[in-house]
């Protein structure tokens, strides 16, 4: 490792540390009528991990979200966050989702500052701040482009100080490079903040990029769980990195290639 990738390691993990919660995942089944869905399924994460969640569509990977965040109640089995079972959305937990999901007749710094008790604007100043929109706070949300509605979201869930973001597909909309700058600040934000994350993206190079492990969802369970040893910010170019992208490819598409 590099002397600056090191100090940049050290720096942000000091920040943050502490701060995330360990989350359980045992025994998940979850059925829509006749289609089983979560077979079966474990997971644990650590405290202030970054864990992205892979595989083809319909797997399952916003289900699993959705049971993780508490908006939906399994069949059988169960989910602790620190150790308390999960019943509902928690109050240390905020989701953020591929739409912005920004309320039109308000500010962006009102769309910040909902549900935010007292005197929220400081606070909601200080996350616009953070996703690098200070001086859009008076817009309204209809004259932004659709990144910085998404760093408008993101400000919006980190103000609450979670202790576990859930993302769901939230970069899934944007263009390329619009894609690549967001997932260079979530992952700064998350290094600053320390809080446990979990990403469902149908892009390997993205959960390359973020995660400390990736997860493959084949058939309503875990089908590969690969750790990410690569120091950050990683580069793409490097063949340590492509090695890893490939490791995952080629396992979603061997699945794709014995069902087609
Ligand atoms: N509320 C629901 N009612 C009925 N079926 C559902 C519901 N939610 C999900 N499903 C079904 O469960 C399966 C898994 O859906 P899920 O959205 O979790 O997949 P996914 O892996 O996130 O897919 P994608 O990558 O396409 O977003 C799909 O077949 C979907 O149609």
């Amino acid at each position: 490792m590099q002397i600056a990738e090191l100090e940049y390691d050290l720096v942000s993990r000091a920040a943050g540390a502490g701060h995330g919660v360990a989350v359980s995942a045992r025994g998940l089944e979850k059925a829509y009528g006749a289609q089983q869905v979560l077979r079966a399924l474990d997971l644990d994460i650590a405290p202030g991990e970054f864990v992205a969640i892979v595989g083809r569509s319909g797997c399952g990977k916003s289900t699993l979200l959705r049971h993780v965040a508490g908006l939906e109640r399994a069949d059988a089995g169960t989910i602790r966050v620190d150790d308390a079972e999960r019943r509902g959305l928690g109050a240390d937990t905020r989701v953020m989702f591929q739409e912005a999901r920004l309320l039109p007749w308000k500010t962006v710094l009102e769309n910040v500052g909902l549900g935010l008790p007292g005197d929220w604007r400081p606070l909601a100043r200080a996350a616009l701040a953070d996703v690098g929109l200070a001086e859009r706070a008076d817009d309204w949300p209809a004259v932004l482009s659709g990144g910085q509605k998404q760093r408008v979201a993101l400000a919006r869930a980190l103000v609450h100080s979670p202790r576990l973001l859930l993302l769901d597909e939230p970069l899934g909309a944007l263009d390329a490079l619009t894609r690549i700058e967001m997932q260079g600040l979530i992952e700064r934000l998350w290094r600053q903040q320390g809080f446990t994350a979990l990403l469902v993206t149908h892009d390997v190079a993205e959960a390359v990029t973020l995660a400390d492990r990736v997860i493959l969802i084949e058939n309503g369970a875990i089908a590969l769980d690969l750790r990410i040893p690569l120091p950050r910010p990683r580069e793409r170019g490097d063949g340590a990195f492509a090695e890893l992208e490939g490791e995952v490819l080629h396992r979603v598409l061997a699945r794709e290639a014995r069902e087609s």
